[in-house]
């Protein structure tokens, strides 16, 4: 089965999380679903580097990247997801969408009203769970 590595920030402004909606695709369970921003990890990228990369191509964000907060391995129909996330923060709201087809800011009481990939419910739980 197909392996993908991915990294994901959980953007924080203010006591409230970036939460974006992806694109339309052919594979059902990803389509318009709520993530965090990121993406894969190229060769020869750290983590953080390649986190830092795809804010900035997704977002226009230069984020202050703080620490791992969860890894979740995820079995999709298609592939096998392992997404680190990271705690982030940001200086504004100030973000553009490049990629997405939308953005909310929500505080963590707020979070589990979203329609989340699955890989993501363990980090919204966690979330959620530590207050
Ligand atoms: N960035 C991110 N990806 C997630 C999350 N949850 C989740 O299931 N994913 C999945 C969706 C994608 O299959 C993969 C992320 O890869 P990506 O966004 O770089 O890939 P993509 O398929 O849109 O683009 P491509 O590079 O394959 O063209 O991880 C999440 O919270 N953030």
């Amino acid at each position: 089965m197909k392996k993908v590595e991915v990294v994901a920030a959980i953007i924080y402004f203010e006591n409230k999380i970036l939460c974006v909606q992806r694109a339309k695709n052919k594979l059902p369970y990803i389509s318009e679903k709520f993530e965090f921003p990121g993406g894969k990890i190229e060769k020869g990228e750290t983590k953080k580097d390649a986190l830092k990369r795809e804010l900035l191509e997704e977002l226009n964000v230069e984020a202050n990247i703080k620490s791992l907060f969860l890894t979740v391995v995820h079995q999709y129909p298609d592939f096998e997801l392992t997404m680190h996330s990271f705690i982030c923060e940001v200086a504004s709201k100030d973000i553009t969408l490049h990629e997405h087809i939308s953005q909310e800011w929500l505080s963590l009481t707020e979070l589990r009203k979203l329609d989340w990939a699955a890989a993501d419910i363990p980090i919204v739980d966690k979330l959620v769970m530590n207050g």
